[in-house]
């Protein structure tokens, strides 16, 4: 090997030692706690300085800094974070967004108070703790990895830890101290971060900003270890560090050579980049903490206060309004987010990227830079800039579309980091890229006016986004992605539609940041803002416009009135402390007022109860359902007779009699509408021929074109689904064999079967949400095998959930309105129609779903499931968490739909549900039909149901 091959190699190593220091540490805290920890890089900078103070500036011996710093900081702060912040979050249930978001705070907050503590400004004189000689490095590296390993493998301890990261419940109830493992995870992780800190400190700039980001940068390490091996981790880590550093000796030429350049320097960059993309996501179970985006209403005169706020700096002066001119640039951009993740739900670390883009462009055209085109007016640059970033919100909007929760928060903090290492570090970005006002705004105060306008725009954008059809779909698409799907929302489009209004937005509030400091600086658009600025959001309400507005006053305000660092601080600590407040500060407070005025059964969020009903727990006394009172005022609130009295009288009167179905000549129970609406018992004769909804029309076949309309709904065309020959595998098991059933219309057919029998598997592959490996899935004579979920829905599938599936920040009418406004026809009376037949159309529509018990809101689901006019309805369990009355109302609402003409096909536990209502059940086991007929004949035969998981 030549000399300078293995001086390379050596300087690699060193590099891929502290990598893959960073990869062990990161590991282990993910294994034994679950979290990734975004703060990482952050400890190893605290740890950086508090060995630079001990050692440079209190004069102590390197071996006591090292002790000190190594032993009892970085383990302690460690134990801290798991203590104060992880700990409560676990508890709580762990829910990996609401972590994410705590581990992001952390980082802010170590950010800021390294930086109210020791300054912006990088030191150069960190103390070197080991000699720059890289095999101890990698020695140190290889014999943690190893123990670690070792203790993980075969160690109680280590049996201990797989146990509480598989399931913390479960791993309590058998004996083991989970917050001991975890605490344990957190020391080490800490402990590792503090290490990489005090070894890379003496070779790299130590500052606040630049080296918590270039540790988050190894994340790739971990990731392509599936945060789970440890060895792939050690090996990838100093695979990259040794080829980015014989990288080095390459010198290309040409107009690409910069770019090149800059991939050769940061290949843990491109490492990252291609992990997210394209390894399969790691850690995608959620979307965002419900805490994160619930909204905070906002308090009377709240606006006139902001327009009061915003309009106070065209009076001042000088410096004051110089700082103030950030503000209205910087609410523009963090109104991006409230379209993203606010209303949208998704996650986006690299807001920055997008803003940092929108100044570049808006600077080389306004430069005449931009190879092909003219020089441009400022204000023209900028128009063309934001179209031009726009369609850039694809880097981050498409990974969207199948990747959530953690996976998507990698994603888009790669592309940050990526846009930044190689966009911005080009040598047009560098060599000083000023950026004029336009002309007519080039004083302070006339640019803040001219701010003020582009802001009254950016507001009235997301105004429209977060209002009407799209404003609903965004925000059921944000509370139940495959909720949302089932309701006929077009879930990719939808979300590729607000990343690149994100992306508009964030390049408008970035061009506008540039102008205001009259060039464009790269710093300003760093990845670890995009960290800040999420936070921000997060914790001011992430779908609250004047949240985002009073965040950008925040973050300028804070810094500029006090001491650089504080705003960040600040906004760490709420964010670390955000998922504290399960139901969200302000669900907190209100269920606080609930509980001492005794108005709501329950103090627990939507997430709970929902996690409840999956559970098939019946919490309490929120389970009133049908039969008793509804929502938080209870029988003898304020407002009268409840929702929930009008459905019991609703669903369980005697039917007005039905027109007999094309398929079904029995005469079947009806709710009439007029019961639902004044609470009165029905009427026992025939309809009004001109009642709009009237049941039954001439010879009891519905014609909607007539509007007559059975059961409130016009009748859909008799199409039958079904399936061929299906077949589905999970993993090369055999979930569904040969499975061929027909879903007739005008008739109720039930799956039945034992745990594991593959019901759910043949829901799913109706419905669209698996796809078979063989056979076909028919809609009428059409072959929907291929088609999405949504499409199916369109076409007139919709479904119900066994574990509910509801908007919790829409209320009753919106959730009704989602399903007909995405559904098969766009029947405006669809809504009423739907709120009606379910007894909701009384106080409870205008409640938010978020505040009902478990039998209010089937009904919800069922009402928006209807609302789009659907021929074929699936239900998935639907008698889950329903007592017997529910039960009973359920079976007549089934029962006259399917006299109308429907299709249903209902999979459930429940036989007497089964009995009562099925016209043929198919009884299936080891994923095969094994009986079929009709359900004396049937039940008889089946034997007992296991019950439901
Ligand atoms: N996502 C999955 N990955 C791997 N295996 C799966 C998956 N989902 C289901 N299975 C397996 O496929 C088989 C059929 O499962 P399915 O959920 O369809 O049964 P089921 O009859 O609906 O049971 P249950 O009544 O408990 O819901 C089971 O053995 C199950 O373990």
């Amino acid at each position: 090997m030549s000399s300078l091959t293995y001086d390379l190699t050596l300087a690699g190593l060193s590099v891929g030692g502290a990598a893959a220091l960073t990869g062990i540490g990161l590991v282990v805290t993910y294994r034994a706690t679950g979290v990734l920890n975004f703060a990482h890089g952050a400890i190893a900078m605290v740890c950086a300085y508090a060995l630079r103070g001990c050692v440079v500036e209190w004069g102590w011996p390197l071996w006591a800094g090292a002790t000190v710093t190594l032993l009892v900081l970085a383990p302690g702060i460690g134990v801290v974070l798991e203590r104060f912040v992880f700990r409560p979050l676990a508890v709580l249930g762990g829910d990996p967004a609401q972590t994410l978001v705590a581990s992001i705070g952390v980082f802010v907050l170590l950010v800021g108070g390294a930086v109210l503590l020791w300054g912006q400004g990088a030191r150069d004189d960190a103390p070197e703790l080991v000699s720059a000689d890289p095999w101890g490095q990698l020695a140190v590296a290889l014999l943690l990895a190893a123990g670690v390993t070792a203790v993980i493998r075969w160690t109680r301890f280590g049996r201990e830890l797989r146990a509480v990261v598989d399931d913390r419940q479960l791993a309590v109830l058998g004996g083991i101290d989970a917050d001991r493992v975890a605490a344990a995870g957190w020391a080490f992780g800490s402990f590792t971060a503090g290490l990489t800190g005090v070894l890379l400190a003496p070779y790299v700039r130590l500052d606040p900003y630049g080296m918590p980001l270039l540790v988050m940068e190894v994340v790739a390490v971990a990731v392509a270890a599936r945060m789970r091996s440890l060895p792939v981790a050690v090996l990838t880590a100093v695979t990259i560090g040794v080829a980015q550093s014989q990288l080095t000796r390459l010198h290309p030429s040409g107009w690409g050579a910069p770019l090149l350049q800059a991939v050769g320097t940061n290949l843990f960059v491109v490492a990252l980049l291609i992990a997210a993309l394209a390894l399969p996501p790691v850690g995608a179970r959620d979307a965002l903490p419900r805490t994160a985006t619930a909204r905070v209403p906002t308090p009377p005169g709240a606006w006139i206060v902001a327009l009061v706020l915003f309009l106070l700096p065209l009076g001042f002066a000088g410096s004051d309004l110089h700082t103030s001119v950030q503000v209205p640039a910087l609410a523009v951009v963090l109104l991006s987010l409230v379209v993203v993740t606010g209303r949208g739900g998704q996650i986006s670390l690299g807001q920055a990227a997008y803003a940092g883009l929108g100044a570049l462009f808006t600077a080389l055209l306004a430069a005449g830079r931009l190879p092909g085109l003219p020089r441009l007016p400022e204000l023209a640059a900028l128009t063309l800039a934001v179209v031009l970033v726009a369609p850039l919100g694809l880097l981050t909007g498409w990974p969207a579309i199948s990747r959530r929760g953690l996976a998507l928060a990698l994603v888009t903090f790669a592309v940050g980091v990526g846009v930044s290492r190689f966009v911005f570090t080009q040598p047009y970005a560098i060599s000083g890229l000023s950026l004029n006002r336009p002309a007519g705004f080039e004083g302070d105060r006339a640019y803040y006016v001219l701010e003020l306008l582009l802001l009254g725009a950016a507001l009235l954008t997301t105004w429209l986004l977060r209002r009407g059809r799209t404003g609903r779909a965004l925000a059921a698409m944000r509370d139940h992605e495959s909720g949302a799907s089932a309701a006929g929302v077009q879930v990719p489009s939808l979300k590729l539609l607000a990343f690149v209004a994100g992306a508009a937005l964030a390049a408008l509030g970035g061009g506008l940041l540039g102008m205001g400091l009259r060039a464009f600086d790269p710093s300003a658009y760093d990845p670890v803002r995009g960290l800040l600025w999420f936070a921000a959001v997060i914790v001011l309400g992430a779908d609250s416009t004047l949240g985002a507005l009073a965040a950008a006053a925040l973050l300028v305000g804070l810094d500029a009135g006090t001491r650089g660092g504080v705003a960040a601080a600040l906004i760490g600590i709420l964010a670390a402390l955000v998922g504290r407040f399960p139901e969200g500060p302000h669900e907190a407070w209100r269920s606080r007022r609930r509980r001492r005025t005794g108005l709501t059964p329950l103090g627990m969020g939507v997430r709970g109860r929902l996690r409840q009903v999956g559970r098939g727990v019946t919490p309490g006394r929120s389970f009133t359902g049908l039969t008793g009172p509804t929502g938080p005022t209870g029988p003898t609130g304020p407002t009268g007779p409840t929702a929930s009295g009008v459905a019991r009288r609703t669903l369980s009167t005697p039917a007005s009699p039905s027109g007999p179905s094309p398929a079904d000549p029995s005469p079947t129970a009806t709710p009439h509408p007029a019961a639902a609406a004044d609470g009165a018992e029905p009427p026992q004769g025939p309809p009004a021929p001109d009642d709009e909804s009237s049941t039954g029309g001439a010879g009891g076949t519905p014609n909607a074109a007539e509007g007559r309309v059975p059961t409130h709904t016009p009748a859909p065309e008799p199409t039958p689904l079904t399936t061929h020959h299906l077949q589905a595998h999970y993993n090369g098991f055999t979930a569904l064999d040969d499975v061929t059933v027909t879903v007739p219309p005008g008739r109720v057919t039930a799956v039945i079967g034992p745990n594991g029998a593959g019901k759910s598997t043949l829901f799913h592959c109706l419905a669209g949400t698996h796809h078979p490996t063989h056979g076909q899935v028919h809609l009428g004579p059409h072959d929907i095998t291929h088609l999405p979920a949504h499409t199916r829905t369109r076409l007139g599938i919709a479904r119900t959930f066994q574990q509910l599936a509801v908007f919790p920040s829409l209320t009753v009418a919106e959730n009704v309105r989602v399903g007909a406004e995405q559904g098969r026809t766009r029947d405006p009376s669809a809504v009423e129609r739907s709120l009606r037949l379910l007894g909701l159309d009384g106080p409870v529509r205008a409640l938010p779903a978020a505040d009902l018990p478990t039998g209010t809101l089937r009904r919800v689901e069922l009402a928006r499931a209807l609302a789009g006019n659907p021929r074929v309805l699936l239900l998935d369990e639907p008698a889950a968490g329903l007592d017997t009355a529910e039960v009973t109302a359920l079976t007549r609402v089934l029962k006259a739909l399917a006299a109308d003409g429907m299709a249903l096909l209902v999979v459930e536990h429940d036989l007497d549900l089964v009995a009562d209502v099925a016209d043929t059940v198919h009884v299936m086991a080891a994923g095969r039909i094994i009986a079929s007929g009709p359900p004396d004949r049937v039940l008889d035969t089946a034997g007992p149901q296991e019950p439901p998981a």
